[in-house]
This record gives C-alpha cells, structure tokens and sequence, in this order.
C-alpha cells in the first residue's frame, strides 16, 4: 500500500529544500526524498565552500598586490584555515542533520534514498511507495560528467568534490576543463602556491560566454603562472602512483593531482521518466511556463537546462510552489539570467552574448569598455583588469545582453541585470546619474560608444 502526501519532492537540491520547507509550512503534507545530503552540491560540494576557497585565495593575491601600492608584506599561505572554514562551517563536516530538522520542524516527511517516479503520481524509494496527491516536484540536478579518456578510470582522479574536500593545497594540479569550476579552482589554488596547468579543449576559456572575458581570464591566468592551454583535449592519462601524467596535443603535463571539471550530467534515465512517456535518452527536461513536464509533475533546477546555478534553481523553486498552491504567477521568464564566474576578475554576464543575439538574427550593435581606462579602474591600479561589453538590440533600442568582468564584477553586474530584465531603453539608461569613480560608471562609458 502506497503512503499517501500532497507533494513528492524528489532530490532536495537548493530550490527542492526550499520549495518542499514552503510547502509544508503552507499546510500540505510533503514528502522529501534525498539519497545524499541535503541541499544539494552548492553548500557541501559546490557554491558556498568553493567562494569560501576563492575569499580566501583573493586576500593572498590582494596582499601580494601591497608591494605596488602600499609598502611590503610577507605572505606565507596556508591551507588549513580554509579546510576547516570548509568542514566546520560551510559543511559541517558534509553532515545535513540541520537542513534535515529544518525540513521536519517545518512539517515536512524526510526520506533518504534514491527515488524513482513509477507512474504519474507514484515514486518508490528502495521498495517503499508512495502516491502524490497534487504533485511530484523533481529537483535532482546534476553529477560531474567524466569524460572517457583512456586510463582516466580508476585512478584517483579528482572532481569538484574531492578538491572541496582537500585539507591541502597540492603541490601541482593538472585541471581538464576551462569552464567556471575549472577556473575558479585552478585560480584558487594556484594563489595557494599549487603549480597548475588548465588543459581546454576549446579555442577559449569559458567557451559559453564571450570571447573578450575568456581571453581577460586567460591573459591574468598566465599573468599569474598558471599554464592554460586551449585547444588541448587530453588523449591518455598515466598515474604512476604518486603522479598524473596527462597527453594531449603531443605534449605531457604531469600534476600530483588531476581535476576533472569538464561538465556535468544528469541521468533522468534512472530517475524512471519513462514512465511519464518523456525521452529517457535527454539531458535535460522540458518544462512549459510554470515548470511542468507533465501534468502534476514539476522540475526545477539544473535538469530543466536554463542555467546550472543556485539562483536558476531558487527562482523556479519559487514558481513551481506558488503553482502547486494554486497562488497567482506569470510563469518563467529566461531573457535575463544572470551568472558569475568567481575568478578575479569576476565575470559577469546576463541574457545574451554577441553571438547568441546575431544567431537570433537582432540587429546588433556592441560596445565595450575598458575597467583599467575608466578613473576607479585607474585608480585601483594593481588587479584592475576587467572591461563591460554590451551588447544592444538596435530594432528595440534596449540592451538584451551584457558581461561585467573586473573587480567586484558580479556586483557590477546588477543594474545591467536589471536593464537587461526590464527591457529599460538605452537613452534612458544613458539619462541616469553613475556616482563617482565607481567602476560601474564604465558602463555609462559603453552606453555613449553605443549608436
Ligand atoms: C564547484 C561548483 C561551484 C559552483 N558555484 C556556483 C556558484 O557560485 N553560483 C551558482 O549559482 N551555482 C554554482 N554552482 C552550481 C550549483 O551548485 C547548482 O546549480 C545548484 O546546486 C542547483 O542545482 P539543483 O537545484 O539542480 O540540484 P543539486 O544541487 O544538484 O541537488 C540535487 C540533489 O538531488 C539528489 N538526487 C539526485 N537524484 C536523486 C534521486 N533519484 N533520489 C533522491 N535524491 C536524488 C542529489 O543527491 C542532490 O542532493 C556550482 C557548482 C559546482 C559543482
Ligand atoms: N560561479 C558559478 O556560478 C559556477 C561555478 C562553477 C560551476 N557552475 C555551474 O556548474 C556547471 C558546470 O561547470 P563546469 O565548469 O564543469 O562545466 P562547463 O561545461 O561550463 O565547462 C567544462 C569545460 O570543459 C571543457 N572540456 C570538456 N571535455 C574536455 C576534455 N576532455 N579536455 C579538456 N576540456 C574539456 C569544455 O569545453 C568546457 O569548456 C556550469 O555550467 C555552471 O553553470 C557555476
């Protein structure tokens, strides 16, 4: 006999927690079922211990920029403070006993186990079923996707979660992958004193945003040591026991550790879609408006394919709870996802890139200002590389996409986010009053290179 909830929440990633805690504190009776921790990869794996990694690394690199600016100093970095920071305080030891009680103290029904959808409404978990009333809410994101290289199998490889997990900075790292994890840890490692290589097999570092932040990111990247070669697949990968040796590209690059940070898969297979009549062989579920993907099923987050971050995840988890309560919501908007890549600089982007915008056949127009030209930039000097690029729909006379790299990029990035968001016209854009020096007044500078 099947036990019998409101709603089903199926993995409890960021915006599965949230939306299950909601739920249940609006009444219904919901069942969350997680087989690992939690909240998901973004405070245990993900997000909050690697920004934890990257506080810390940026202090050294700002204290090496004392030199330049201010006297002398003497950096002795040290790992620990940053791997307790970790264990203690972003994942208490990867134990989620709180978000657990949490969850419960809200009302909610906590089972841990790896759940499959075995009907419209029903979910069994290790042999025990249950029946969803109202909805089933998926919410099971993503794993890292490890490439079939040869002699990569079996060897003590590291993904995003091991390196979370480090108590020391390694002596050298190889990192296969030029996207955001890659990066972001590469950096913080290397400022830890690790000699690191990133291996990308595109022609550009973070090949989805544009060309111009790749190749900033690259140009402080090599600026600092770190070997990023582009273009390069890895062809073979060795491990004598104490080393990896990568090939690729007729070359060897040989680290005491190897990073795999070269994507991310889901497996909707075993999460038994089928049974809903959906394509098993995806990577990602289509949902309409309000986040279904069938009648009384729900998906939010990184299955859903817009955007693998906390923010994507939270937002939808928003939508899909007001929906299931049956609360007034204008469904889904995705014309101005925001994101951030945390390298120093940061790079920020939202909506769409010059490319994505030309493929879309918008009458485009592009301008792009330099951070270290702009009078904060200047004054900043020492670790002032960034620039804003904007990219304009000239039909509409408003900004449908915009990246922000620099120091405190990421933040920058809000009143573009807002612009891009509402649809505010450029020559009232060009009307604000920007405070002064602030870096974001590099942005009034792109909006006059604009026709
Ligand atoms: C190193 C790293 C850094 C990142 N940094 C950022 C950042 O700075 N900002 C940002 O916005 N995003 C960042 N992200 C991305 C972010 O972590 C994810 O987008 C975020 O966790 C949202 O994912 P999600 O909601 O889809 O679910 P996830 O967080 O992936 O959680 C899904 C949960 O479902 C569970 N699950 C899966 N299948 C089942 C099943 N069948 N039964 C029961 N449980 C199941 C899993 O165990 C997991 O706990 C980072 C990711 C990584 C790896
Ligand atoms: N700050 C943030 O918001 C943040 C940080 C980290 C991760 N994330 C999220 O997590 C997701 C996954 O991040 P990611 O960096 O793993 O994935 P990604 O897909 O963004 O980047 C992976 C990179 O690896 C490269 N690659 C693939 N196979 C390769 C190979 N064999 N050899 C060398 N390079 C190879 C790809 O060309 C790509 O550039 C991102 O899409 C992002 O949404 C977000």
């Amino acid at each position: 006999m099947a036990e019998q909830a409101d709603v089903i929440v199926i993995g409890m990633g960021p915006g599965g927690e949230a939306a299950a805690a909601r739920l249940a504190q609006a009444g219904l009776s919901v069942v969350g079922i997680e087989k690992n921790l939690v909240g998901g990869e973004c405070p245990y794996y993900g997000c909050i211990p690697s920004k934890m990694m990257i506080r810390a690394a940026d202090s050294l690199a700002e204290a090496r920029r004392v030199p330049e600016l201010a006297g002398t100093v003497q950096v002795a970095p040290d790992f620990a403070p940053v791997a307790r920071r970790i264990r203690d305080e972003a994942t208490d030891d990867w134990d989620d006993t709180v978000a657990v009680e949490r969850f419960e103290k809200a009302g909610g029904r906590f089972i841990r186990g790896t759940a499959r959808i075995t009907g419209p409404r029903t979910v069994s978990v290790d042999g025990q079923d249950f029946e969803a009333a109202r909805a089933i809410l998926l919410n099971t994101g993503t794993e890292p996707a490890v490439p079939p290289i040869p002699g990569l199998a079996g060897t003590l490889y590291w993904t995003n979660r091991e390196a979370i997990a480090a108590t020391e900075a390694p002596e050298s790292l190889v990192v296969l992958g030029g996207g955001p994890i890659g990066l972001e840890l590469a950096q913080a490692f290397a400022r830890f004193g690790t000699r690191v290589e990133v291996l990308e097999a595109l022609e550009a570092l973070l090949p989805l945003e544009e060309p111009e932040a790749g190749q900033l990111v690259q140009d402080v990247l090599t600026a600092e040591g770190i070997g990023v070669r582009t273009g390069t697949r890895a062809e073979r990968i060795d491990h004598d026991g104490t080393a990896f040796t990568v090939t690729a590209g007729g070359r060897t690059y040989t680290g005491q550790r190897l990073l795999v940070a070269t994507g991310r898969r889901t497996d909707l297979a075993a999460l038994g879609l089928g049974s809903l009549g959906l394509d098993t062989g995806a990577r990602t579920v289509p949902t309409d408006g309000h986040l279904r993907i069938a009648e009384g099923v729900y998906a939010i987050g990184d299955i859903t394919g817009h955007g693998a971050f906390t923010h994507m995840s939270m937002y939808q988890a928003r939508i899909a709870a007001d929906h299931i309560l049956g609360e007034p919501t204008t469904g889904a908007e995705y014309h101005a996802v925001p994101r951030v890549t945390f390298t120093d600089p940061e790079v920020g982007a939202v909506g769409l890139t010059e490319r994505q915008a030309r493929e879309k056949d918008l009458p485009v127009a592009t301008a792009i200002a330099q951070i270290p030209s702009s009078a904060r930039g200047w004054i900043h000097k020492a670790g002032n590389q960034g620039l804003i690029k904007l990219v304009a729909d000239t039909g509409r006379g408003i900004l449908v996409g915009a990246t922000s790299a620099g120091p405190t990029g990421g933040e920058v990035l809000s009143m573009l986010t807002l612009a891009v968001h509402e649809r505010t016209p450029i020559h009232r854009l060009r009307k604000m009053i920007y405070a002064y020096p602030t870096f974001h007044r590099a942005v009034e500078d792109a909006l006059g290179q604009l026709p």
